[in-house]
């Protein structure tokens, strides 16, 4: 292991947690051997390797490791200030997009500039970015969800090649195929978190186990995110529609906290599939509450808390 080390910091938007270096001002020649080596939830980053100031251990996620690096360089010369954004995966992959990242380097960006808005680079274009007066939440700018097979990407033969995927089965799941930035794949199930007496509420699916045949499956060839959603309140009363929300991330290889674009994705899906009204619904992933809006046309909107944990450095070549 190199003994060359590198400032971090570590942040969270709902429990979906990431390390982020300036890579205006580190050089990290392997990128994907750092994020597979600090992101493993085993042998990765600990609060123990915080310096200096931040939250002691026992921080709100409070966990090893993390579900990617954020490798970020501020361009104050525009304005707004520009923030060139990309994640790298604990798989050592690299994601187009990230809500909650894109919210994390929303906070990031604050702390270092005193601005509160931001347009933010990622891999699927350049999307505003708002901290709110206290800065605890960001809100993001998502971009138009979209079906088109061709987009999300699915790849079908024959007749359904120009149709899109919608609640159709895949492997074992009723699924609702979409991209929101990356791909993914949405299948809604009966019982919300609370239904304790549902033997097929969302917490009781094996996750773990149904997600990567759909993951993997032929019709995505870029893979897919795979949402577990439940419709708690369908938003015909008042205040906005509410669905409970999991998800196995790509890239991650297994459950997340929270995934803001698949929140949006949840969302989307759900007002397609006529299964909420208005256009603003509140996701619950397992990490907290995100405020999702996703008009009929133009930018989905994605609003949540996001916190600061811990700093650090961590050496950069972990071989
Ligand atoms: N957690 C992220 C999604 C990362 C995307 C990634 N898992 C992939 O598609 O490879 C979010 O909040 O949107």
């Amino acid at each position: 292991m190199s003994a060359h080390a590198i400032p971090f910091e570590k942040y969270h938007g709902t429990g979906n947690d990431f390390l982020v270096v300036d890579a205006s001002a580190e050089s990290v020649g392997d990128r994907a051997a750092f994020a597979r080596a600090h992101c493993d939830r085993e042998t990765g980053v600990t609060a123990a390797d915080a310096v200096g100031e931040g939250s002691p251990p026992g921080t709100p996620t409070g966990r090893r490791g993390a579900d990617g690096v954020l490798f970020l360089s501020v361009e104050e010369r525009f304005d707004p200030t520009r923030v060139v954004m990309t994640l790298v995966q604990p798989d050592g992959s690299t994601a187009t997009m990230c809500g909650n990242g894109a919210r994390v380097v929303a906070l990031w960006a604050h702390e270092r500039t005193g601005d509160r808005e931001f347009m933010i680079d990622t891999q699927a274009g350049t999307r505003r970015a708002f901290v709110n007066a206290d800065a605890t939440a960001a809100t993001i700018e998502m971009g138009e969800p979209t079906f088109d097979p061709r987009r999300v990407p699915v790849v079908r033969d024959g007749a359904l090649a120009d149709e899109p995927l919608i609640d159709e089965p895949v492997e074992g799941l009723r699924v609702t195929a979409l991209n929101t930035g990356v791909p993914h794949a949405v299948s809604f199930v009966d019982g919300g978190r609370d239904a304790l007496d549902d033997p097929n509420r969302i917490d009781e699916i094996d996750l773990d186990r149904v997600a990567p045949p759909v993951r993997h499956a032929d019709v995505f060839p870029d893979g897919a995110n795979v949402n577990l959603a439940a419709v708690v309140d369908d938003g015909s009363g008042d205040g906005p529609a509410v669905i409970d929300q999991r998800t196995f991330e790509r890239g991650v290889e297994g459950e997340t906290q929270s995934c803001g674009t698949g929140a949006v994705a949840i969302v989307a899906a759900a007002r397609r599939l006529g299964l909420i009204e208005g256009d603003a619904a509140v996701s619950r992933p397992p990490g907290g509450v995100l405020e999702i809006e996703v008009p009929d046309r133009g930018h989905a909107t994605l609003t949540g808390p996001v916190a600061h944990e811990f700093s650090g450095t961590l050496p950069v070549d972990p071989r």
